[in-house]
């Protein structure tokens, strides 16, 4: 996760709606920024972190020197990013996977950089040079986005509903907070006093439409044809394609593991893929459920059979006790010979 919010246009002096930013802080531990814009008074940003790539130069709103008129802010992961960087050879100021909507944004315009992202997004994107701002969200919308616009022109954006719900403008009636559509973009004209006009919402992608970055993708060439072995072999491939993405994240990979067909073929080709890239720690499992329930026990076969010991050996059990009802349970395992098991009950 991570939290965004903004606002352009405000009435109320923006130093006091930023106390709404302080709602999604609990999706973001690391780093928290509230930035106001430099020439557009009424326009500020606000941002809570969990770093996944470039802990170091990717907090946000990121600003880089190539385009100093751009402000950015996003949640997400883009999996193609290296990809496109070297195939538009794009010089990149960070590591951060969401520059590269910056140099798409400059060389193909907000259509085409959309369309070629392959990832999990929701963003919000400043052009002060053009007087524009734009805001996007990915096919399925994995990545939450709220948005508040008032007649007059007063544009609030959150992560979740409740950064929008507490904040003050100058009509009468309250503002509508409505999600915004997955697989589209938004263009909106910022005025001099940072009040917005929408001029154009648009769906860059839908899902049963081959995406436009799968011309650039390194996932092996699907075979066509729909005999069983052709199809089973195509949804293996990118079925790993899948999880093989997701490792490009710096932290710690887990997963959530319920113990039924879905989560535990996740588990299981992360386990096989986390030997062939070598990952330097355990991975763990994360389910949720209360005690001897069969998720729990399901999960509890999958994990000890991923990591190939019996739950009897090698095993350690913490309990902290902190609530009559939920139990947490999480297991962890590291390959070949170790395994840990961890029961945290509420
Ligand atoms: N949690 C997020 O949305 C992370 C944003 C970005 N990918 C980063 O690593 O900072």
């Amino acid at each position: 996760m991570c939290g965004i919010w903004a606002v352009f246009g405000s009435d109320e002096c923006v130093s006091s709606q930023c106390a709404s930013a302080m709602k999604v802080a609990h999706r973001g531990p690391d780093a928290f920024r509230i930035e106001n814009v430099n020439g557009f008074t009424n326009c500020c940003f606000g941002f809570h972190r969990l770093a996944i790539v470039d802990q170091l130069y990717g907090m946000q709103p990121l600003r880089i020197k190539k385009f100093p008129f751009l402000w950015f802010c996003y949640n997400g992961e883009i999996y193609n990013h290296r990809l496109l960087r070297d195939q538009f050879q794009f010089e990149t100021q960070t590591e951060m996977d969401g520059e590269i909507l910056l140099h798409l944004y400059d060389r193909f315009g907000i259509q085409k950089m959309a369309s070629l992202l392959d990832g999990v997004f929701a963003f919000i994107l400043l052009d002060t040079a053009n007087r524009k701002v734009f805001l996007g969200r990915d096919t399925y919308g994995v990545r939450p986005l709220f948005k508040s616009v008032t007649d007059d022109g007063f544009l609030a954006v959150c992560s979740e509903a409740k950064g929008l719900t507490d904040l003050s403008h100058a009509l009468d009636t309250p503002a509508k907070i409505v999600p915004f559509l997955p697989g589209h973009f938004e263009v909106f004209e910022l005025k001099q006093n940072g009040k917005v006009q929408s001029v154009q919402m648009e769906q860059f992608h839908c899902c049963t439409k081959e995406p436009a970055h799968a011309i650039y993708d390194t996932v092996e060439r699907l075979s066509t044809g729909f005999d069983m072995e052709t199809v089973k072999t195509n949804i293996r491939t990118l079925f790993e394609n899948a999880v093989r993405k997701r490792l490009m994240a710096q932290r710690r990979i887990g997963c959530l593991l319920s113990g039924g067909l879905d989560s535990s073929l996740v588990a299981a080709t992360l386990v096989k893929l986390a030997k062939v890239e070598k990952l330097p720690y355990p991975l763990q499992t994360f389910s949720i459920g209360s005690e001897d329930s069969p998720d729990i026990i399901a999960s509890r076969k999958v994990s000890f059979s991923l990591a190939n010991v019996s739950p009897s050996e090698k095993q350690t059990k913490l309990t902290y006790k902190l609530n009559r009802n939920v139990s947490l349970h999480i297991f962890s395992f590291i390959l070949p010979d170790r395994c840990h098991l961890c029961h945290l009950k509420f």
